[in-house]
Order: structure tokens, then C-alpha cells, then sequence
């Protein structure tokens, strides 16, 4: 084509995505996968368990599906395009160098698919910015709709007004519906109105507009009620539909609008078919629609280019046709692009795409791998075909004829192998003829819509393609209910390439399914059609055998054409799980802390102090022998401090993290100090701009990383507010941590009080000790000690428990009481002293029994709290005596006592005051 040549300038770019280091990261993975297998290989050698046999083969799968996809992403490839040269390239005079377009539009039940989206559809093609004479739209209508019919009639009114003032004012989106909703009215006229002398114009001219779109939708509301319908099935346009059924009825078509002077300015031909059905012959869905559309189209435009659109998606992008012609245009794709598929995006597309169809990563990823490979995946809808393509040529048909393809189909073929091919039309074989030979027509000025009319009837009847190759070796493929991907595949096997075009605004966008049974019955009808081509001769491995499909370009096929296949293996993995809990049975590799009977603890710790020691001693042991190795110092053997333990120490000071002045504690700190600090950023927005070089900012997995730090430092973070030993802060008296707790823990103590309340008839003393023991007095039955860990009561005595563990205490005191009696008596005489221990007596089974349930768990935690300081604090509650028993109430306020051990092995005792949230009303209602 002349215009090619004009301009050095190239009309696409194809820019590589590809990332080597995203390419290493996946052979990792792949390694890590084969590992897995090998490992269960190893496995079923010892021990043939059905389940790992199951899981084997399921994992065999997942690691296959997972190979193939990786080869599609391997290489990812984006086009960019470039209009504006184009257009600088055709030039004013030159503008007729532009090839002209069919369009297609199909629909196929105006009940399911409203006429109102299909006109839309309509009008934002008729509207785009291309020569209108060399534009034609046809619209096939499966479902012989009056309907439709008329709404197309009144669009096409309305489109003679529309199309002029999309023009005239550079409208963006040419989808009235669209540009008319309330989210798009006020930025295109505030877009539109830059120009500020035409403002006042444009909103009159906008208003109007409006008007005359919302006169149409009423029209069309008003015609598909019945009732009232503008339409007589008696005369005129619409006499045909009269006593018609959908499946069995004679083609029509109605040419709406005809463009007769050719004139660029004008409104396209607008063109309407309802192909002929009959019960007998098979009508192949979508597929046949568009063989008819093309035949059609063939004798009355013969087009070099096709566009085909669902009717649920609109021309967004009012440069799509000249987006397509930059990358038809370049001197290379004439030889090799069969066709320029745009993504299916969609509008009002639910937030988080709940439904998971808006395919956005899909289109990204997969999309942009195979763009770099023979190409995108035809999808049925938003893409522009070679016609010849679609008559079965091949890429090389100009040099080295019949080479490749098998049905050999080129502009060299006879009369009788064109009627064999492409069935007993005359006129048609002629146009498709032509069309081979590359003489389809540039414009439409040399054929009349109005004189073709009647081979369009004859090649839209419904047994025209008997004894014809249509739908398997020439036009929309036949035999799956994915035509699309059949008919692409079909395309790539002949060694065409095929270009993904990704521009923004999107060229097309279209609604997808909104609900979970239209999304499902979708999917379903998807994976019915991709299994059909997967299990049939289609098959892409065949095609990479014997025909020219890539082998790369085969697994991406595959990929997609499995969708179906994955349930199988998905299935089965999904019931494994479930079949091991249910029979104790294990199918994944026991985890190596669980395997050694190691807690999940244990090896959060471990790895927690794997942390820690990374960036705290070996960092120093690094710097050691770097010192040494420099000259600068010796290394020293430091003799770890031998932390004596009484082989009873049991009060949780054990796990804790000690601290001291030592450098060692710095890096850690300051690590946890930087996460924190970026943490905080993150969260209140303080970030500085995208830093990338991809341009793109941070995302949660960095959140993740930090917030796992953090966790791994907490013992440091707990350290920074912490006096003495097990913090950083200067010892004074309590510390703020603990202060705090204990409030807390008084509060619960009010509850206590509260039960004790009910029994203080009988119980007078209520005391925590640090070794998880809750003692109490009663007046009658003497002190008991309640052990929280075993749930047991037992008579309080003498001995020195502040020096030993309560178990300790309470055997050694067993032990004595056959010895030394006089070392362990009860504080106060009971009355009635129990004799066996284990069985408490009943008052304090009734109490044991409501403490508890009230406050064990509180007891616990306050005990924990305490044992696990080095210091020991009790906390006494005053004493809840009775008006009988005055002498019983020692105290009206709680006090903390603070147990020191001092360096001479001494101890000393703080007692400080506990503050306590209406402790006294409490108190003197359990006094009253
Ligand atoms: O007998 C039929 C059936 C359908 N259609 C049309 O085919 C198009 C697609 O049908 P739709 O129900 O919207 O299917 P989707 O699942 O949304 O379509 C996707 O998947 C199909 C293949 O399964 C492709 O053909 C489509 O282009 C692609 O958008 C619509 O315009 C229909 O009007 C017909 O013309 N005749
Ligand atoms: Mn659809």
C-alpha cells in the first residue's frame, strides 16, 4: 500500500516486557516443583499410601499446568500504536488509502440482549473516526426480532444527527447510553467545551441531543410493548415477520441505510440480517451468524477488513479502526498479522470483581505473553480479521503458493475448487476471488447495496454451506461452542501471527455477567467449548505436529483449552485434606518441629531467635574477624555466664529476654526502631513517591515482611518500655508495664469481690500468691489455699512458700507432717480440718465452684504475669470480714507487695498501695 512507504516513521512499537530476574525466580520455582514430585516419588517407593499416590498425580498435574502457563508468560510483549502518524501518513488528499472495513455486530434474543444495547453498539461504530464510505456495519439478528429491525431504524435516525456532533466536537465516547449517564455528562462537556466560543453551542446542540436520545429509548421502550406497537406486520419494512417463528423463517435483510454517493461525511451502510433457520439444518450458533455476515458482507462491500463486536460491547475508543490499520499497515504485518485482537474490558465493572470475570489480569499477564508468541487468543469480539485470512489463505500465499496449507486456498484456485470451497454463489466466488487476489474493494462506490440484495439472500440461505467448506476449513470454525477459539487456532496453525492492541481509553468495553448462575453458566459454557476443541483433531499439539503452530504458542493453547480438566485434579486434592483429618492420616510432609515433637511455639521461637542472632551476634562475630583479619584487634574467647537454675524454676522468668549495657543489643534495636518507623509512615501516608524503576509503589507483601520483624523483635519491643533486667529502661520502682496490669488485674478482682460478696458469710480472705495459688480464710473452716492449677483445696500452712514452689511446699509439707508437725499447721485451727485434702469441704466446694468459673482463668493470668518477673509482687485484697468478725478486716485497700532479692541473698519487701476503680463502694456493699 502507497502509504506505507511514505514515512520512516514505524506505525507500532513492540515493546518487551521480558524480566530475567522474574525468568530466574520461575526456574527456582520449577526446581522447588520438581522437588516436591521427587519427593513423593521417593516416598510411594517405601510406602505405596493411596493417598500419596493421589496427591501425586494431582501434583503431577498442577506442575504441568503451572509449566506451560510460565512458557506463555515467559517473554511478555506490549504494541504500541501510533494513529497520529497514520493519519499524517494518508494526508488529506491521500485519505482514500485507508482500506475499508466491515463491521459486524450479532445478537440473538432481544429479550436477554435489550435492543437498546445492540443500537448502541451500533451507533458507537457508525461513529467512529474513519472515512464513513469506507465503513459498513451489519448486524446480524439471530433472533428475527421486529424488534430490532425497528429500534436499528430509528438509531440509524438518530445517528444522522449523533455521528455529525461526535465529530464536530471530538465526543470520546460515542455510546449515547454511556455518554449520557451521569457519570460521563458532565466531564465531556466540560472536556468538549475547552473551546470557549463554541460553549454556548455546544450545550444547546448537547441538550438536544440528549433529548433526541432519550425520545429514542422511549421509542424503543414503547415498541417492544406489544401492545402499542409502531410497527404493521401487514405493509411495509415490516410485513415479513408477519406469523414468523425465531427457528423456522426465511432470511431477511433490510439494507437501513445505504451511503449511495460515497460521500466520507455520511452516515455508513447500515445493513440488516436475519439469516434463514429451518428446524432440519443446523444453524451453529454464533459461528454460522458470522459465516452468514461474512458471505453477505462479501458480495455487497467485500471489505479487505472485518470487525466483528458482540452486541454487548460498544466502540469506546473512537480511533480503534485506525489503531488496528497502524499495526495492518506496517510492511511486515501484511505478510504475517491474520488479525488485531482488542481485550474484553468491561464497564461498571464491580468493585473487586467479585464474580472474577473482568479477566483484567488474565488480559495483563497471559494477554501480554502470548502477544510476544504467534500471538493473543482470538475472543470472538472486539477484533478486526483479514478477510483473506478468513477465506483460508495462507501467510505465504504471495511467494511459495500451496506450501503450507492444506486447503491451498489462494487467488490460483479454479471455478471448481472456489465452488467447492466457498459454495454455488456466482457473484459470491467472484467477490471472494477478488478478495484472494488482493482487489477486494478499497471503497464502497463500485457495488450497490441495493443490486446485491439478492445473492446476499441466496448466500444467507440455510443450506448454502452443504458441500461448501465453510466452518471447517474456510470462515468461523464449526463444531465447538468457543467458535472463537476454534477459529483462531485455526488461524495460528497456518503460521499467521496475531497482535493484542491494549491502547487507552480501551477500544471496546462490554458488560460482563453481574451474579453467580450467569457468571457459572458462562464458565460452563466455556469449558464445554475449550474441552471440545482440546479432545477433537483440533487438538493444538497436532496442529504444532503438523501444521505451523508453535510449540510455545501449542502450550498456551493448552493452557486455556484445559480449564475444564483442572477440576479433576483440584477435586481430588480438595477431598485430600478432609480424607486425612477424617481417617488421621497425613499426605503432606510433617513439619520438621512437629515431626522432632517440637511445639508450633517452639519453632516460633526458634525462628523468632534465628532473627535475632543474625542481626545481633553474628554481626558482631563478623566484625570480630574482620578486625582480627585487618590487624586491628584479637579475638576473644568470652566465657558464656552459666545462669544457675534450681531445677524447679518454674515461674516462667526462664523464657524471658534478659538485656544489659552490652553493644550486642543495638543493631536489633535499631532494625526495630527503622520498622517501626516505616510501618507508622505507611500507615499515616507519609511515603515518599514511587521509587521503582517499574514505577510502581509498595505493595502489602512489604507490610508483611516489616510487620513479620516486628513480631520476630518482640521481646526488644517489650524491653524498650521495661526497667531492670528484661528492658532497657533505668530501674525505679515498678514499672509502668506492670503498674498498668495490675490495674487491669484489679479490675477483675472486683469481680472476684463480687462472688465473694455472695459467700462472705463465709469466707473473709482473699490472697494471690505468685506460684498460682489463690488463698482465702474462712472464720469458720480455717485458711485454705485454693491451688489454681490443680483445682484442689488444701489447708493453708506454715511453711516458708515465698522460698519454694508451691508443689514443693505442698509435698515437703506432706513430708513433714509425718515428721515435724509443729512446721506445718494450719494458721487458724479450722473446725473441722479436712483429712483427705482432694476433698474439700462443702462450703468450699460451693465456692471453688462459682472462683472457678469466675476467676481462674484471671487467677491464671495475674499468677503468669507475676511469676514470670524475677521480682515478686502479691497483691492482697483486703479482707471482706463480717460485722461479727471485726477483727477479720485488716485492710480497706489492695497493696502490692514487692519482693527484692538483694546481692547478699536477703530479701526486701516494698509494699505499695494498688489503686483500685471503686474499690471502697464495692467494699462496703460487701460489708453491708
Ligand atoms: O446463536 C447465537 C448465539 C449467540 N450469538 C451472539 O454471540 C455473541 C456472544 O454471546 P454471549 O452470550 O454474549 O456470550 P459471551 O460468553 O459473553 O461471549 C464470549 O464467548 C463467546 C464464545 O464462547 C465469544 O463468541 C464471544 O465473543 C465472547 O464475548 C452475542 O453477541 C450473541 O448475540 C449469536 O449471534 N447467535
Ligand atoms: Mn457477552
Amino acid at each position: 500500500m502507497a502509504i506505507v512507504n511514505t514515512s520512516s516513521l514505524p506505525l507500532y512499537e513492540r515493546i518487551s516486557h521480558r524480566n530475567p530476574l522474574k525468568n530466574a525466580v520461575e526456574i527456582i520455582i520449577f526446581f522447588l516443583l520438581l522437588s516436591l514430585l521427587l519427593y513423593r516419588l521417593l516416598f510411594l517407593m517405601k510406602n505405596h499410601d493411596f493417598t500419596w499416590v493421589l496427591a501425586f498425580f494431582c501434583e503431577l498435574w498442577f506442575t504441568f499446568y503451572w509449566l506451560i502457563i510460565t512458557v506463555t508468560k515467559w517473554n511478555p510483549v506490549e504494541f504500541k500504536t501510533y494513529p497520529d502518524r497514520l493519519l499524517q501518513r494518508v494526508g488529506e488528499r491521500e485519505i482514500d488509502e485507508l482500506p475499508s472495513v466491515d463491521m459486524f455486530v450479532t445478537t440473538a434474543d432481544p429479550a436477554l440482549e435489550p435492543p437498546i444495547m445492540t443500537i448502541n453498539t451500533v451507533i458507537s461504530l457508525l461513529a467512529i473516526d474513519y472515512p464513513a464510505h469506507k465503513l459498513a456495519c451489519y448486524v446480524s439478528d439471530d433472533g428475527c426480532s421486529p424488534l430490532i429491525l425497528y429500534s436499528l431504524m430509528e438509531a440509524s435516525k438518530f445517528a444522522k444527527l449523533w455521528v455529525p456532533f461526535c465529530k464536530k466536537y471530538n465526543v470520546q465516547v460515542r455510546a449515547p447510553f454511556r455518554y449520557f449517564s451521569d457519570s460521563n455528562c458532565n466531564s465531556t462537556a466540560a472536556r468538549s467545551s475547552d473551546s470557549d466560543n463554541k460553549s454556548g453551542e455546544f450545550l444547546q446542540l448537547w441538550k438536544a441531543m440528549k433529548d433526541e436520545y432519550e425520545q429514542l429509548c422511549r421509542k424503543i421502550e414503547d415498541a417492544a410493548d406489544q401492545k402499542s406497537s409502531p410497527y404493521h406486520y401487514s405493509s411495509g419494512d415490516f410485513a415479513v415477520f408477519s406469523n414468523i417463528e425465531r427457528t423456522n423463517h426465511p432470511t431477511i435483510i433490510k439494507s437501513i441505510w445505504e451511503n449511495k454517493q460515497g460521500l466520507s461525511g455520511l452516515l455508513p451502510h447500515l445493513i440488516y440480517i436475519s439469516r434463514e433457520k429451518r428446524q432440519e439444518h443446523p444453524h451453529h450458533y454464533k459461528a454460522g451468524a458470522m459465516n452468514v455476515l461474512t458471505r453477505v458482507s462479501g458480495v455487497m462491500t467485500n471489505a479487505p477488513y472485518m470487525l466483528n463486536v458482540d452486541c454487548d460491547m460498544f466502540g469506546n475508543n473512537p480511533k480503534l479502526a485506525l489503531l488496528a490499520m497502524c499495526l495492518f499497515l506496517n510492511p511486515n504485518s501484511q505478510k504475517e498479522v491474520a488479525f488485531v485482537q482488542f481485550p474484553q474490558v468491561f464497564y461498571d465493572g464491580l468493585k473487586d470483581d467479585p464474580f472474577g470475570n473482568q479477566l483484567v489480569v488474565t488480559f495483563k499477564h497471559v494477554g501480554r505473553g502470548l502477544a510476544g508468541l504467534q500471538g493473543f487468543l482470538y475472543g470472538g469480539t472486539g477484533c478486526f480479521h483479514r478477510r483473506t485470512v478468513i477465506y483460508g489463505a495462507c501467510p505465504d500465499d504471495n511467494e511459495a503458493p500451496r506450501t503450507i496449507c492444506s486447503t491451498n486456498i489462494n487467488g490460483k484456485l479454479t471455478n471448481k475448487e472456489l465452488l467447492q470451497t466457498f459454495g454455488d454463489s456466482k457473484d459470491f466466488i467472484e467477490t471472494a476471488s477478488d478478495a484472494l487476489n488482493g482487489q477486494a474493494s478499497h471503497s464502497s462506490e463500485k457495488t450497490s447495496i441495493c443490486e446485491s440484495i439478492e445473492a446476499a439472500y441466496q448466500v444467507a440461505g440455510c443450506s448454502y454451506e452443504y458441500g461448501s467448506r465453510w466452518g471447517s476449513k474456510v470462515g468461523w470454525m464449526y463444531g465447538s461452542t468457543t467458535e472463537d477459539i476454534l477459529t483462531g487456532l485455526n488461524i495460528h496453525k497456518r503460521g499467521w501471527r496475531s497482535i493484542l492492541c491494549m491502547p487507552d481509553p480501551p477500544a471496546f468495553l462490554g458488560c460482563a455477567p453481574i451474579g453467580g448462575p450467569s457468571s457459572l453458566t458462562q464458565r460452563k459454557r466455556w469449558a464445554t467449548g475449550l474441552l471440545e476443541i482440546l479432545l477433537s483433531y483440533n487438538c493444538p499439539i497436532f496442529h504444532t505436529l503438523f501444521a505451523n503452530l508453535q510449540f510455545t504458542q501449542c502450550c498456551g493453547y493448552i493452557s486455556i483449552l484445559s480449564w475444564g480438566i483442572c477440576c479433576i485434579p483440584e477435586l481430588c486434592y480438595a477431598a485430600l485434606s478432609a480424607y486425612c483429618l477424617i481417617t488421621n492420616s497425613h499426605f503432606l510432609p510433617k513439619l520438621e518441629y512437629l515431626g522432632a515433637n517440637q511445639s508450633i511455639r517452639a519453632w516460633w521461637n526458634n525462628q523468632r531467635m534465628g532473627r535475632i542472632i543474625s542481626s545481633s551476634a553474628w554481626v558482631f562475630g563478623v566484625l570480630g574477624v574482620v578486625l582480627k583479619l585487618l590487624g586491628i584487634s584479637e579475638t576473644v574467647f568470652e566465657v558464656t555466664q552459666k545462669d544457675q537454675s534450681d531445677g524447679n524454676d518454674d515461674n516462667g522468668d526462664a523464657g524471658r529476654f534478659t538485656f544489659d549495657e552490652s553493644p550486642v543489643f543495638v543493631p536489633v534495636t535499631a532494625l526495630l526502631l527503622v520498622q517501626l518507623t516505616a510501618l507508622a509512615m505507611g500507615l499515616i501516608g507519609l511515603r515518599s513517591p514511587r521509587q521503582a524503576r517499574d514505577g510502581e509503589g509498595s505493595g502489602p507483601l512489604e507490610v508483611v515482611c516489616s510487620v513479620w520483624l516486628v513480631l520476630s523483635f518482640w521481646p526488644f519491643l517489650k524491653g524498650m518500655f521495661r526497667k531492670g533486667k528484661y528492658g532497657f529502661l533505668k530501674d525505679s520502682n515498678l514499672p509502668n508495664m506492670l503498674k498498668i496490669q495490675i490495674q487491669i488485674q484489679m479490675i477483675s478482682a472486683e469481680q472476684v469481690a463480687t462472688v465473694y460478696a455472695d459467700l462472705a458469710k463465709d469466707i473473709s480472705v482473699v490472697e494471690f500468691n505468685p506460684y498460682g495459688s489463690l488463698t482465702f480464710v474462712s472464720h469458720i473452716d480455717g485458711h485454705f489455699i485454693w491451688d489454681v492449677d490443680s483445682s484442689k483445696c488444701h489447708p493453708y500452712c506454715d511453711c516458708d512458700w515465698e522460698d519454694d514452689s508451691d508443689d514443693k511446699c505442698y509435698s515437703s509439707r506432706r513430708k513433714k507432717k509425718k515428721t515435724e508437725k509443729s512446721q506445718c499447721k494450719p494458721q487458724i485451727s479450722p473446725r473441722r480440718p479436712p483429712t483427705n485434702p482432694s476433698t474439700p469441704l462443702p462450703i468450699y466446694r460451693k465456692a471453688l465452684k462459682i472462683l472457678e468459673k469466675e476467676i481462674s482463668a484471671r487467677t491464671a493470668q495475674l499468677c503468669m504475669m507475676f511469676a514470670s518477673d524475677s521480682q515478686q509482687y502479691t497483691v492482697q485484697f483486703p479482707l471482706l470480714g463480717r460485722q461479727d468478725h471485726p477483727d477479720l478486716i485488716t485492710s480497706s485497700k489492695p497493696y502490692i507487695q514487692q519482693k527484692e532479692v538483694m546481692p547478699n541473698g536477703s530479701r526486701k519487701s516494698i509494699t505499695q498501695e494498688a489503686k483500685v476503680l471503686n474499690w471502697h463502694s464495692l467494699n462496703s456493699q460487701a460489708l453491708n
